[in-house]
């Protein structure tokens, strides 16, 4: 599990651990594992021209420390003062090592900006004379290792209100910080790299599954299972308008956990649906969890997806199927599976403003309507109603096809039908989904059905280990 802590949480650890160690302790364990990074990066980091964009507060002075020991080992480390005030125990180190205080005249030039303005103490937006800098390191595309978090980005919300630095790489200590996790400051961290530094850390505010927790999680069946003990989901999606989303989302279900199939809707898509699966029974039976809405179109039943979504068993709630979702009534068991578009429909907000503030929408739309949210996208928010957040981080861009989401809701409520909870089926799913993506695109196009053809695969590489 990797998980993500807020500002508060991290400031309270660190004052802890602090108490116990001799003073510059932890920034050192920081600049170095800094430098180490940095030196990885650069792969060769002798000659290398690095330049450090330098802030007011101990942001600035790992960058410091980091430049001294990138100096130390042959960088020619220049670093540009953008505040009056600057950490001048890292100055002193890095000059000591032979580095130099230069101008933004060396940007063009260099091989490498440190972003050292901000980390997270800082307040979303760039001042003008860093936001001059980052913007001459993106005109000469001179690549930027941000320190901590992109400067800019808003730390603890993942928001990006104001401009902010898109990082190649970012180096963060201790924890991940929830602008690593959730777009779309997310995205402008690139990869990011975790430098232990010996933190005593609460419970996360934001978790991402690993291959080790999906492992952990899935419902593996024993000696004793059989089709029923393995659950069987009933799926109530695709219409004679779109009767290729129920092949596809059933796709989706057969390539998960679950014993049995049922497929409920109208007799041309129930065959469509057996001529491509001849596993799948058609009709109403009994069932352990539902997978309703997609691709209903205008044949869907509110009435009775209100009544499925009031009984017992657990349901994914997908597409059309979420104009059925109401504020009212207890609704813990659903796991509703909204883009950005659908959950701003449900919210009565633009879409551009849940694309912006991604955390906070799914979190709302989770305690309104008392269900787990799924948000899909490049990455995938998912939202307990008891404040549980989770993201999924491993999607490629070829996902983004028609179908890819009636492939997740099937597989989703295949884990529900499985035993798995709303906030676990929804974040394994993400996780299998995205994994099969990766599997059956290998860097080139694919389709939502080759996505579910690559379920089994993907899964049987993750359960191995
Ligand atoms: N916690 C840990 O475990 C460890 C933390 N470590 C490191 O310390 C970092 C946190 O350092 P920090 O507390 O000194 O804050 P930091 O981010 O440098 O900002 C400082 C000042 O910047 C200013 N400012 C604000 N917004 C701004 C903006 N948009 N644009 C420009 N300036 C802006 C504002 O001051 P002002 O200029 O307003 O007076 C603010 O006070 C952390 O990210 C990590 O790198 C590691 O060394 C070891 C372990
Ligand atoms: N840029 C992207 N990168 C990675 N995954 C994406 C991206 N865009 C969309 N996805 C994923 O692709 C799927 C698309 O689902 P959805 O929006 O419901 O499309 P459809 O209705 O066509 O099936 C979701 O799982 C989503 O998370
Ligand atoms: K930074």
């Amino acid at each position: 599990m990797r998980r993500a802590h807020t500002v508060e949480q991290v400031r309270a650890a660190e004052a802890d651990l602090m108490a116990r160690l001799p003073e510059g302790t932890l920034m050192q364990r920081a600049a170095t594992g800094l430098a180490v990074a940095i030196s990885n990066f650069l792969g060769s980091t002798y000659g290398a021209r690095v330049v450090l964009l330098i802030g007011s507060g101990d942001n600035g002075g790992d960058a410091l420390y980091a430049g001294a020991r990138l100096a130390r080992r042959g960088a020619q480390v220049t670093a540009v003062l953008l505040s009056s005030k600057v950490h001048e125990l890292g100055l002193q180190a890095l000059k000591t090592s032979g580095g130099r205080v230069g101008s933004t005249d060396d940007i063009p030039t260099a091989d490498l900006v440190v972003d050292g303005i901000v980390g997270i103490g800082g307040r979303p937006g760039l001042r003008p004379d860093a936001l001059a800098a980052v913007q001459l390191a993106e005109q000469y595309d001179v690549p930027i290792v941000a320190v901590d978090t992109p400067s800019g980005v808003d730390v603890d919300t993942g928001e990006t209100p104001e401009p902010h630095v898109n990082a190649a790489l970012t180096v963060t200590f201790g924890t991940h910080k929830i602008c690593h996790f959730i777009d779309p400051a997310a995205t402008a961290c690139g990869p990011v790299h975790l430098v232990d530094i010996g933190l005593d850390l609460p419970p996360a505010a934001v978790e991402s599954l690993q291959a080790a927790d999906i492992r952990n999680l899935y419902p593996v069946p024993h000696g004793e299972s059989d089709k029923y003990s393995r659950g069987v989901l009933g799926l109530m999606v695709g219409s004679t308008q779109y009767p290729g989303a129920a092949v596809i989302a059933a796709s989706g279900a057969l390539g998960g956990p679950v014993g049995m199939v049922r497929y409920v809707g109208p007799d041309t898509v129930a065959e469509a649906v057996r001529a491509a699966h001849p596993e799948i029974v058609a009709g109403n039976g009994r069932v352990q969890a539902w997978a309703i809405g997609s691709g209903l179109g205008d044949e869907l039943d509110i009435p009775l997806i209100r009544e499925l979504l009031d009984a017992e068993e657990p349901v994914v709630l997908d597409a059309d199927g979420l104009k059925a979702l109401d504020d009212a009534g207890d609704h813990v068991d659903v796991l509703a599976t909204p883009h950005a578009g659908e959950l701003a429909r449900l919210l009565d907000v633009d879409r551009a403003t849940v694309e912006a503030e991604r955390l906070k929408y799914a979190r709302l739309a989770a305690e309104r309507f008392d269900v787990t949210i799924l948000l899909k996208g490049a990455t995938t928010v998912i939202a307990s109603p008891d404040g549980q957040v989770r993201v999924n981080l491993n999607a490629t861009p070829w996902l983004a096809t028609a179908g890819a989401g009636d492939v997740l809701a099937g597989l989703c409520g295949s884990l529900l039908a499985g035993g798995l909870s709303p906030l676990d089926a929804g974040s394994v799913g993400a996780y299998l989904h995205a994994a099969a993506a990766n599997l059956a695109s290998s860097s080139g196009p694919i389709t939502a059905m080759s996505v579910a053809a690559a379920l089994p695969e993907a899964t049987r590489y993750l359960l191995r280990g």
